[in-house]
């Protein structure tokens, strides 16, 4: 069975979903470890509670990002991982480690890229005056939030919305999609090549998957 490793660094809602995909046979693998580089958060909990290994790795435990990077990607490479999930990891990844797992790291990013990158997005749609919003699987390397585009979904943004329903509408997505693209991965039908993204062998737009109408 495909391995999969995701490193959170909070709540890990987004972990969650993926356990549970992986129990009922939606994603044809295995969670064989969650990495998070915060201690004592409750993604952490949702691990142990599912009887998954779980380590956690400290960026003062380190000299240097480049010292954690390896020492995190030596850990998975002992794991065998085929997929490498990002799920709220909170952490700029090293480009010596993106480059190593090339191919192998996806990330969900809470808005419709290559709109907000970065941090804070919520806040800088609705400062925007944004009546859209939405969140971005992509493939991850040395740019942050700049790797090839899997999947988006929008949510719209309603005039009376404060930041948490957009949050909330904006999640509930996420939930839904990043299961889905691991799915894809997990059954060899997405790949990178390069800097390009393919599913089932046809190049990706640069806005992903765009289901037919
Ligand atoms: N090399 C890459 N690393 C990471 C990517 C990526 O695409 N390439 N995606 C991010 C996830 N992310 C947004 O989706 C993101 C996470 C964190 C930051 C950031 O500025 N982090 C600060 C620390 C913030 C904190 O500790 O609260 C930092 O690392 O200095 C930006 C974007 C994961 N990594
Ligand atoms: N820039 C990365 C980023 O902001 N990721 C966001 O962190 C949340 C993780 O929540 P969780 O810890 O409950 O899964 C998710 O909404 C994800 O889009």
């Amino acid at each position: 069975m495909k391995k999969i490793v995701v490193l959170i660094s909070g709540q890990g809602s987004t972990l969650q979903a993926l356990i549970d995909a992986c129990a009922i046979g939606q994603i044809p693998a295995q969670i064989v470890s969650v990495i998070s580089n915060k201690a004592d958060v409750f993604g952490l909990e949702r691990a142990k509670s599912a009887g998954i290994s779980h380590r956690v790795f400290l960026r003062k435990a380190f000299d240097s990002n480049l010292a954690m990077d390896n020492a995190i990607g030596d850990y998975i490479d002992n794991l065998g991982a085929d997929l490498i999930v990002l799920a709220g990891y909170m952490k700029i990844l090293t480009p010596e480690f993106t480059q190593r797992f090339a191919g192998r790291v996806v990330n969900i990013h809470p808005s419709l890229l290559p709109k907000y990158p970065g941090l804070n997005t919520y806040q800088r749609a609705m400062e925007a005056g944004d009546t859209e919003h939405g969140t971005t699987v992509h493939f991850v390397n040395e740019e942050v939030d700049g790797g090839a585009i899997i999947l988006q979904a929008k949510v719209p943004i309603f005039p009376e919305d404060n930041i948490s329903d957009v949050e909330q509408r904006t999640r509930e997505q996420e939930l839904r999609i990043y299961p889905l693209v691991v799915k894809w991965f997990m059954e060899d039908r997405l790949k990178l090549v390069g800097t390009q993204a393919y599913l089932d062998g046809q190049l990706l737009p640069p806005q992903g998957y765009a289901a037919e109408e």
